[in-house]
């Protein structure tokens, strides 16, 4: 129960359906936490973060998205294979049943916006069951003046209601659990599923869509930051292969972490306010600047905490997708507003669970397509269910789950910007060294951000290269700071020979994978994969 707390604006719910429900609106963190503690829904972590344990596993599941068509675009066909339609009167009862659910309870109502370009903002308007989840969109997304939400108009409404369970045999969802768009109705409706990552995410895979057909504007599964010299670099990669850790940068500001577009004016912008960091095996040694983002106002989910009230960073007995959230400027050095120019350097983030692939390699244009629309990594344990050790997985444009159009929409608008901005493209593997996994180690954090570094402040223009006899990979022979054994994956296996049969394996993975492609792809794209 909420004791005396205000409820800061009048508001009715009743033309979303929702009747008779007390509407908690614009809660402060400092509120939340007095309710969270009344309401014993988390507990309070020793460093003052809110600590929610929701009891559950909360992370995405695979299959619990699903699109439904633009009406605006109707007439406009997108060359798009990865969404699902999903019956509009089936999203019509479901969407009656969950806002019957969340009537008469106490809820929370939080107004707030995504992009930090006002030319391409859009307002959003989070409703939420849990006080913790609606601290969530306070974090995550961005956050309005006092005066703007007096005439707030909203352009999409997220419904969240955790404690809601569907019946796929009448609701027409797969499972219990379920994040779909309503592109025509602007709703991104979330049931079953406590985890705060489905509002991020749903805000985003609406982005997907509107951005690159409405605005002209290219969205990416990126994170951002500048260095010293205004020089911009941009990381892309699925969940778990680095974004949020190598973009936290204490030599670079952040622009963000997760969510970005790539504008006709030459400029990057972040969608979001905040970041939400995997707290797995945090260390303060390690990630400093996330470790220290965790203070009061951060919510820490899926995390168990010691005795003492301290976390036990190591422990998945939840979930291995432990995570927090918290405003950007919980990290020191950031960019205000989130805005960045054209990159100098792209980063493709990839976690090769057959440490067969590079440490570091720079990417020719063909390449730079070919591997972003393979999208190639593992998924590792935690952000999706029924992951539990690292699987090698294509995922076209390093994000397929929230991309509405086909790849190739967004990998031509890439490679045009990253021809018109002689930008270089770099090829990461943060995953496997020495071998695959369960026989190699994954590689140590002080190389990769060595690499990084090397390959920002342009010490990988002077070096000498070797190209990877099966990838046609060009990998540098030297690197500050990290140890020339490393920098050619084959000589970090014992057996060569396995590393060789591993390497053709996983080629021919990557040209099976890419034949769904082959049609539409021109010569040189093409020529950007394994060359054997
Ligand atoms: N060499 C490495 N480079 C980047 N991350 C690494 C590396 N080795 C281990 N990790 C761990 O992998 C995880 C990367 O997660 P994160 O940065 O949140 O990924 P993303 O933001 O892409 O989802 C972190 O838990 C980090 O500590
Ligand atoms: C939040 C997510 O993304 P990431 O792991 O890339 O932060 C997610 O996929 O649920």
């Amino acid at each position: 129960m909420l004791a005396n707390k205000q409820i800061t604006k009048s508001l009715s719910l009743e033309k979303y359906g929702i009747n008779k429900a007390t509407a908690h609106y614009q809660l402060s963190p400092k509120e939340l936490h007095q309710i969270t503690l009344v309401n014993n829904q988390g507990v309070e972590s020793a460093t003052g973060a809110l600590a929610v344990n929701t009891g559950e596993f909360t992370g995405r599941s695979p299959k619990d998205r699903f699109l439904v068509k633009d009406e605006e675009t109707k007439d406009k066909v997108w060359w798009g294979d990865i969404n699902i339609p999903f019956d509009t009167d089936k999203f019509d009862k479901l969407y009656d049943k969950v806002v019957d659910y969340l009537s008469e309870k106490e809820i929370y109502v939080r107004d707030s916006y995504a992009c930090a370009d006002d030319n391409y903002r859009i307002n959003i308007r989070v409703i939420n069951e849990y006080a913790w989840s609606n601290l969530f969109a306070y974090n995550m997304f961005l956050r309005p003046e006092e005066s703007e939400l007096e005439n707030f108009k909203e352009d999409w409404i997220v419904v969240n209601a955790p404690g809601f369970k569907a019946d796929p045999s009448v609701d027409g969802t797969r499972q219990a659990n379920f994040s779909i768009l309503n592109f025509s109705k602007k709703i991104a409706l979330i049931g079953g599923s406590g985890y705060t990552g489905e509002i991020k995410k749903g805000i985003f895979s609406a982005l997907n869509f509107i951005l690159p057909v409405h605005k002209n504007a290219l969205p990416m599964h990126c994170s951002a930051n500048i260095g010293e010299e205004g020089d911009t670099a941009v990381f892309f990669g699925l969940s778990g292969t680095g974004k949020t850790t190598l973009s936290a940068d204490p030599k670079r500001k952040l622009i963000g972490d997760d969510e970005h577009g790539w504008t006709k004016e030459n400029t990057i912008f972040n969608f979001e306010g905040g970041c939400y960091a995997k707290v797995i095996n945090l260390s303060e040694e390690n990630e400093p600047d996330i470790f220290n983002a965790i203070k009061p106002g951060a919510i820490l989910e899926n995390v168990i905490l010691n005795d003492d009230g301290s976390v036990d960073f190591e422990n998945t007995s939840i979930t291995p997708n432990t995570r927090v959230s918290y405003p950007l400027d919980h990290i020191n050095n950031i960019a205000t507003p989130s805005i960045g120019e054209n990159p100098k350097n792209i980063f493709f983030l990839t976690a090769d669970a057959f440490g067969v692939l590079p440490p570091i390699s720079k990417l020719t244009p063909a390449q730079a397509a070919y591997h972003f629309m393979s999208g190639y990594t593992a998924k590792v344990a935690g952000t999706e269910a029924g992951v539990d050790e690292p699987q090698p997985n294509f995922s076209a444009c390093f994000g397929a789950p929230f991309m509405p159009l086909h790849p190739a929409e967004y990998a031509e608008m890439l490679s045009k910007k990253m021809k018109d901005a002689n930008v270089n493209v770099w090829l990461v593997n943060t995953g496997w060294t020495g071998g695959a996994y369960g026989t190699g180690n994954r590689m140590k954090l002080k190389y990769t951000r060595a690499m990084i570094e090397a390959a920002l402040d342009g010490k990988l223009e002077e070096v000498e290269f070797t190209q990877h006899p099966i990838f046609g990979l060009n990998m540098p022979v030297e690197c500050d700071n990290v140890p020339s054994g490393i920098l050619n994956p084959k000589e970090t296996w014992s057996d060569k020979k396995s590393y060789d049969e591993k390497a053709m394996e996983l080629a021919n993975s990557f040209k099976r994978n890419f034949k769904k492609y082959e049609d539409n792809s021109n010569k040189e794209i093409l020529s950007g994969g394994p060359i054997v």
